[in-house]
């Protein structure tokens, strides 16, 4: 099955919604809630401020992980030597954020994580019975009053034709949370792999809502909602001279919430950020 574009306001949107997350591990909304100009300022406002020094005064904290990461610390995607083309910023309520940047991207993230409650309730709500009853609570409530919920604003530059050989924007890799929230990017690369190991485009016109689930919802659903690998591919042409922005937000539940019988949302966390070489 193809990820479906599904009209947010339709009668029978969570359950497309739903049928189309389990089958591919992506979903994809129009007709959404969130602020297409509000996506567009942020854009623009971040495209700018990574053009500026400033952004190395915000150089990522490795305990807490807010703040800049530079191209040169940025993640190796699991399994993968080479480092992606990408530089970011990882914004949390409670961390480190440019002052001019702070009210408009805090509306994003508080706006779309109530978007997401709603689309975790859809989840649960066209879960089987054998697979809700191993949730240890409703999946809009692991995400309550959450501080983990990480918000990356995502910088890949144009390029120069000095990169690492077989080095793209982002390598293949699955996200780590529950879900995953993304607005189309400004430009194109998106790709999703599907059973037969191929790669297809993820529908990606300017406006759509990108959904995606992670490892931790996999997880809990003891598999049924799968994590599909993704990945970002270069462009050619003449977007090879543009930058690319985009922006997920990563539902992550709270530390202490219980994903299944081996592991919390902290030990998982944990375990996987130690695979990616970004965390001792
Ligand atoms: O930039 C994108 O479109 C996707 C980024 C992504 O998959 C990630 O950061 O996990
Ligand atoms: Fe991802």
């Amino acid at each position: 099955m193809q990820v479906q574009v599904v009209d947010y306001t339709a009668e029978d949107a969570p359950q497309k919604f739903v049928e189309s997350l389990r089958t591919t591990g992506f979903g994809v909304l129009v007709n959404h809630p969130i602020q297409q100009s509000l996506v567009e300022s942020i854009y623009k406002n971040w495209h700018e401020f990574f053009q500026t020094e400033e952004k190395h005064s915000f150089a990522f904290d490795p305990q807490k992980q807010d703040g800049y990461f530079s191209p040169e610390v940025s993640e190796n995607a699991k399994g993968h030597s080479k480092k992606d083309i990408k530089e970011y910023y990882h914004i949390y309520p409670w961390g480190r954020i440019p002052s001019q940047l702070k009210d408009e991207i805090l509306a994003y993230y508080q706006s779309t994580s109530e978007l997401a409650a709603e689309l975790l309730d859809w989840v649960e709500a066209h879960s089987p019975a054998n697979v809700s009853e191993k949730y240890s609570e409703a999946l809009s409530n692991m995400i309550k009053d959450t501080p983990n919920t990480l918000l990356r604003v995502l910088h890949y530059p144009p390029l120069t034709g000095d990169e690492e050989p077989g080095a793209i924007r982002a390598a293949a890799h699955e996200d780590i949370n529950l879900l995953t929230i993304l607005p189309a990017a400004n430009e194109p690369g998106l790709q999703v792999q599907q059973q037969n190991g191929e790669w297809m485009d993820v529908p990606a016109d300017f406006g759509n809502l990108i959904i995606n689930i992670g490892d931790m919802l996999q997880e809990a659903s003891g598999g049924y909602f799968p994590s599909t690998s993704h990945r970002v591919i270069n462009p050619s042409g003449k977007g090879s001279d543009k930058s690319r922005i985009s922006l997920p937000l990563f539902l992550h539940p709270r530390s202490e919430v219980i994903l299944s019988e081996k592991h919390t949302q902290a030990s998982y966390l944990l375990e996987r950020l130690r695979e990616l070489g970004v965390k001792a």
